[in-house]
């Protein structure tokens, strides 16, 4: 692990000091779920179940916020049965799906979703016609229900892939009302009124936290980043952590501590289990 300050011991420290009271959101690929090709076959690291089940006896609260529907996450990451281990536990386990429009506890067992936006049906229908355009028609379409992703991690040249499509599925998502979220070989298109941001402020101020911890890998983890930044500029303790790749390098900037993918994460949340 290496902190990109010396503010960002300062972070670590004052978070560690109010473990008890802190809130835990963690993203899902990349951060507790190492990259693989195919979206369908992406597990927990083997060290997280065991490191989450720890940690939630000692702080408020954990969740897995992530751009997965809920129920996804919950399956791939086996979360219900984790749920319930921290229950036996007196402990909680919470997931904040399709970035903060679902929402699941272990207590409750039950997924809240909004309805999907207005405009998705039309822009799928429009959607293949604009890959075919793009010379991309073999790239993945992962249908989320409230969302879509294209995923080109799959195809013979990713990257350049995924930059002959951004711009071309970003004027459809326009003109259907819908936002996109590019990310790693992949381009999201969801409703806008919605971010991690607003799911970790909405985390933080249910269950009254005293501090909070957020470790992501991707762009659309920025949000999250940046809430619990300003949060700290209010006097929170707060600690960002990113999950580093090469994949999204820019994040670096706007974290406290880099690790080495989701065993450097596992190893993060062990080390402050060990030092509380
Ligand atoms: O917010 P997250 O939990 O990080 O989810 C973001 C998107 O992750 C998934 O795609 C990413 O992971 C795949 C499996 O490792 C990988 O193949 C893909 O290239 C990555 O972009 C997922 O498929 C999306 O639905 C999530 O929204």
């Amino acid at each position: 692990m290496e902190f990109t300050s010396d503010d960002a011991r300062a972070h670590y420290d004052a978070v560690r000091d109010v473990l008890r009271g802190t809130v835990v959101g963690l993203d899902f690929d990349g951060t507790l779920s190492p990259v693989v090709d195919d979206p369908e076959a992406a597990r927990l690291h083997p060290g997280a179940p065991g490191v989450l089940l720890e940690l939630a006896e000692v702080v408020r609260a954990v969740a897995v916020i992530t751009g997965r529907p809920a129920r996804q996450a919950i399956a791939m990451g086996d979360l219900d049965a984790l749920g319930n281990a921290m229950l036996d536990r007196g402990a909680e386990l919470f997931v904040f799906g399709q970035y903060g429009n679902e929402r699941w506890s272990a207590t409750e067992q039950r997924i809240r979703s909004p309805r999907p936006p207005s405009g998705l049906a039309t822009f799928e229908r429009e959607l293949p016609s604009v890959l075919r355009k793009a010379g991309a028609p073999d790239a993945f379409i992962e249908e989320k229900g409230l969302a879509v992703a294209v995923h080109t991690r799959r195809m013979d040249d990713p990257t350049g892939a995924f930059e002959r499509l951004v711009d071309p599925i970003r004027s459809l998502a326009e003109r259907h009302h819908l936002a996109i979220e590019p990310g790693r070989n992949v381009i999201e298109i969801r409703s806008g009124d919605m971010h991690k941001g607003h799911a970790v402020r909405t985390f933080v101020a249910e269950q009254e936290a005293s501090g909070v911890i957020f470790g992501g890998d991707d762009l659309g983890d920025i949000e999250a980043f940046e809430a619990v930044r300003a949060l700290r500029a209010d006097g929170l303790p707060g600690l960002v952590v990113c999950s580093a790749s090469h994949e999204a390098p820019d994040l670096v900037e706007l974290a406290d501590v880099v690790v080495d993918g989701p065993a450097g994460v596992v190893e993060l949340l062990g080390g402050l289990l060990l030092q509380r």
